[in-house]
């Protein structure tokens, strides 16, 4: 399925091998952490950038191969965070000499553009990345080095980055933000003596290379004919890895900070069940596809019955896609309208239906409803994340809190009382959210290590105190 946070990769081969198709791979690997547009760059040559899926243009990868054949390369799958869902701001953008794909959001990007001089910024004009790159650019021609320019950049940049950049001297870099907010990793191949950085380790796999580990916060790679190099640019020690990632954005082959996502998954399931035991159900069933490993573990964990209740529809052009990654509302719905139940399998029982997630309520709302329809006599529904209450301006995109299922427009609630708001909502006979602390346990990292900000509603780790947005300044549309 498809739709997160973009993905990035970047890959050099110190044989010379042609990498392009193995940056194709990547991508496709990285695809469920952007389904909107997609893009490769090489040295000396203008981005190439499609809209849509990267299997949307098989017909073209031998062609692209052929032109783009190159030993270095960088990569982007796009899920808009800042910015319009336009070819214009699909990645990698090439501002001068340099070339740039990103992972994350520029919460300041206004401020940011004020240093970069010119037209201020609108996400109706540009993206955040466009902003970063353009004064990482003249950062560099005053400095002279990328790590120097990224150690002033972080001072002046406030949010969640991490970039792959090519420069027209055949070198690939990979930077990863100071707290770690999104997952980079770092893998080589060695029949081909050849580095590849990319978001997750799904992409590392999919080329034939080997995780080496995860490319450390505030880190900066280089890889070019000397072969690896790498130096910091941050001497911050404190973490935020987004939670988010572990429950729902990551792929579940992938490893970041030392831990399996598909096992992470299914130990959230295991500490789930014992946070709220539904002995009584008759079935467990899974919100596919993402809810799987956790539904499983859940089940498992109490001794009730794991069964398939709802499937996603493979065949029409968006059924397959991820719907809360959709920049559109009526696609995200018509996503979920296309999840079909089997009644021989739900009618007559009590159903606990685990998901990973219940950020705007679409997909709970129109689950439920099938359900229902379907004859289920009691439903029961437990979602692996805390409540999100507070907009992420860390690289996923619920800019604003209006749109989330927890909003109580400005009526003050306890947790008790804003479930209750949502349980009805969507309809449910029971609702439980998980919470921070059985999260991070589950997965074995620390709380404190870990970016909650949209259940907390503390930025801390982010550094700013938000005005919290529309839409519309930060999408453009
Ligand atoms: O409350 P909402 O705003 O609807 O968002 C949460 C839902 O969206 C995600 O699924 P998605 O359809 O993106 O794909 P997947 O589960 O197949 O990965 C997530 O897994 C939840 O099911
Ligand atoms: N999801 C992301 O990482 C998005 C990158 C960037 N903020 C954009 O909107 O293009
Ligand atoms: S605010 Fe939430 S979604 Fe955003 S980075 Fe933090 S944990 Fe992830
Ligand atoms: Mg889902």
């Amino acid at each position: 399925m498809v739709k997160e946070n973009c993905g990035v990769v970047g890959i050099f081969s110190l044989s010379g091998t042609n990498v392009v198709p193995m940056a194709i791979d990547a991508l496709r690997a990285l695809q469920h952490r952007g389904q909107e547009a997609w893009g490769v760059a090489i040295p000396n040559k203008e981005p190439l950038k499609r809209l849509g899926l990267v299997s949307g243009a098989s017909s073209e990868f031998k062609k692209i191969c052929e032109e783009y054949a190159s030993p270095a390369v960088i990569g982007h799958v796009r899920y808009s965070t800042m910015g319009r869902s336009t070819l214009e701001n699909a990645q990698p953008l090439k501002v001068k000499d340099l070339c740039i794909a990103h992972n994350g959001t520029i919460a300041n990007v206004q401020e940011l553009s004020n240093l970069v001089g010119g037209c201020s910024f609108t996400p109706q004009n540009a993206s955040d990345t466009l902003v970063a790159a353009q004064r990482l650019v003249s950062l560099i021609s005053e400095n002279g080095q990328m790590g120097k320019a990224l150690s002033i950049l972080k001072n002046e940049m406030v949010g969640s980055y991490c970039f792959t950049f090519i420069s027209d001297d055949n070198s690939v870099f990979a930077a990863r933000d100071p707290k770690g907010f999104r997952p980079m990793v770092l893998g080589y191949k060695e029949s081909d003596d050849t580095y590849i950085v990319a978001s997750e380790s799904s992409a590392v796999s999919a080329v034939g290379a080997k995780l080496q580990r995860d490319v450390k916060p505030g880190e900066l790679i280089k890889l070019s004919k000397n072969g690896l190099e790498t130096e910091r640019f941050s001497e911050d020690t404190s973490r935020a890895h987004c939670s988010f990632e572990f429950t729902y954005f990551a792929h579940p082959s992938s490893n970041m900070e030392g831990a399996n996502i598909y096992i992470s998954r299914k130990n959230i399931g295991r500490f789930l069940a014992k946070k709220f035991p539904i002995r009584d159900a008759d079935l467990v069933i899974p919100v596919p596809d993402s809810a799987r490993p956790a539904a499983l573990g859940y089940a498992q964990e109490l001794g009730i019955t794991f069964d398939e209740g709802l499937l996603k529809d493979r065949y029409s052009k968006k059924g397959p896609l991820r719907s809360f990654i959709e920049p559109h509302q009526s696609d995200r719905i018509e996503i979920n309208r296309w999840i079909i139940p089997i009644k021989e399998i739900i009618a007559g029982k009590h159903v606990v239906v685990i998901d990973d997630s219940l950020v705007r309520g679409t997909s709970s709302k129109a689950i439920i409803q099938a359900l229902r329809r379907a004859g289920a006599k009691k439903i029961s529904m437990v979602i692996t994340y805390p409540p999100i209450k507070f907009p992420c301006y860390a690289g996923i995109d619920f800019p604003s809190q209006d749109e989330l299922a927890t909003f109580s427009d400005g009526k003050v609630m306890n947790e008790a009382e804003l479930t209750e708001m949502v349980r009805k909502s969507i309809g449910a006979d029971f609702l439980g959210y998980n919470d921070a602390e059985n999260l991070a346990a589950a997965v074995g990292i620390p709380k404190d290590s870990m970016c909650f900000t949209c259940s907390s509603g503390n930025y801390d780790s982010l550094g700013i105190t938000p005005e919290f947005k529309t839409r519309l300044e930060m999408k453009g549309e």
